[in-house]
């Protein structure tokens, strides 16, 4: 069968953009949806950029006639927990009603394949902080509540029989490519081990580490960290499960392993051969004290193998791409 184009919305950002880079390595073709907010044009390496709103259903539908597309993967959200709490209308907006209005469009133009970023955060503080996708669903943030809410669109949109699709839970997703072309750019970066590398590179005076009394062994906030080419690949899996016919699923991404926060500062203190500036900082606003994925499932059914499952190989990337920054790089 013809391979349709893709939209990819959010792929000028941290993830998409790896994921774009994964596509056009196999040669597929694909139109990027992205309204540069946090997202970065050259981080672009394939396919052509629209610069423009997921939320606009003109455009959108526009988009999906005149390219022939038949698979969406949609990236495009806010994302971070924090902002979520002090600003949970912004992300009923950009992420909920967004993805509604997105899958209006879908519905409409008879795209057939939907791919959804999802993410460990809709399962709040699951018992023994660890969750498989059969875990009742129980966010503690809006953020978790609006992709909560997007999932739960897809599903009764794909009951329908209007679309399949595969919705990735991504547990905390990090590292840049290990080829060094593109990394993670985000300006204002929250992510732990975003902000390590920063503080490494004397970027930031000093690592604030949210949380010393969760009830984990050493008592900061524990999280599963999976490698953005892995990550990238599972996406590529997910295509081909749909085009082959396969069912709707929901899927973790994790590696099954949780490390710490001081774990992870001793690992970019590894890479960067010197110890970091660290402060012990109130908990944050929304972190659940541990999140570790049950991630059986994916290996079963899309026969996912990671090739980057480990903590030294995720950090040292992430530095590298930082040095990169530092230097002038995109
Ligand atoms: N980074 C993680 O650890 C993580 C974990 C779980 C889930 N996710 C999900 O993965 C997806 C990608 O996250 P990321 O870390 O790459 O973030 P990111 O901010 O780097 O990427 C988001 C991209 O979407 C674009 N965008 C935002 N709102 C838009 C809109 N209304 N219209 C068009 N474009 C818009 C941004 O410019 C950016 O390029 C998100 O859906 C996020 O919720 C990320
Ligand atoms: O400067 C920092 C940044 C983070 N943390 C801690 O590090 C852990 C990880 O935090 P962070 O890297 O910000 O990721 P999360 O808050 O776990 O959220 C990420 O991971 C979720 C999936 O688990 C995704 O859905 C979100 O988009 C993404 O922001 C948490 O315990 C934080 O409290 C610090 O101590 N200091």
């Amino acid at each position: 069968m013809a391979r349709g184009t893709i939209l990819v919305t959010g792929g000028a950002g941290y993830i998409g953009s790896h994921v774009v880079l994964a596509l056009g390595e196999r040669g597929e073709r694909v139109v990027v949806l992205d309204d540069l907010s946090t997202g970065r044009a050259d981080a672009v390496l394939h396919g052509e950029l629209v610069v423009g709103d997921v939320g606009d259903g003109a455009l959108v539908r526009r988009l999906l006639r005149t390219h022939g597309i038949d698979t969406v993967m949609h990236f495009a959200a806010r994302t971070v927990v924090p902002e979520s709490v002090a600003d949970p209308l912004k992300y009923y907006r950009e992420n909920t009603c967004a993805t509604r209005s997105l899958l209006e469009a879908c519905a409409a133009q008879g795209v057939r394949h939907f791919v959804f970023s999802s993410t460990a955060a809709v399962y709040g503080v699951p018992e023994g902080g660890i969750a498989d996708e059969d875990t009742p669903t129980a966010p503690i943030n809006p953020y978790g509540s609006s992709k909560l809410m997007s999932e739960w669109m897809l599903r009764d949109l794909a009951a329908t029989g209007a679309l399949r699709h595969v919705t990735l839970r991504y547990f905390n997703v990090a590292g840049c490519d290990p080829a060094g072309r593109i990394g993670q750019s985000t300006p204002e970066a929250t992510l732990l081990i975003k902000v390590a590398c920063e503080v490494a590179l004397g970027r930031r005076p000093e690592l604030a580490v949210f949380g010393t009394d969760y009830p984990t062994p050493d008592g900061t906030g524990v999280r599963d960290y999976i490698h953005v080419t892995d990550l990238a690949d599972a996406h590529l899996r997910a295509l081909d499960h749909l085009r082959a016919g396969g069912a709707s699923l929901t899927l973790n991404c994790g590696y099954g392993r949780g490390y710490s926060v001081r774990e992870v500062i001793a690992a970019v203190e590894r890479a960067h051969g010197a110890p970091l500036p660290v402060r012990e900082a109130p908990r944050r606003p929304g972190d659940p004290p541990m999140l570790i994925a049950r991630a059986e499932r994916i290996r079963e059914v899309l026969d996912w193998r990671p090739r980057h499952d480990d903590l030294d190989t995720i950090v040292a990337s992430a530095l590298a791409w930082e040095r990169r920054l530092a230097q002038g790089a995109r």
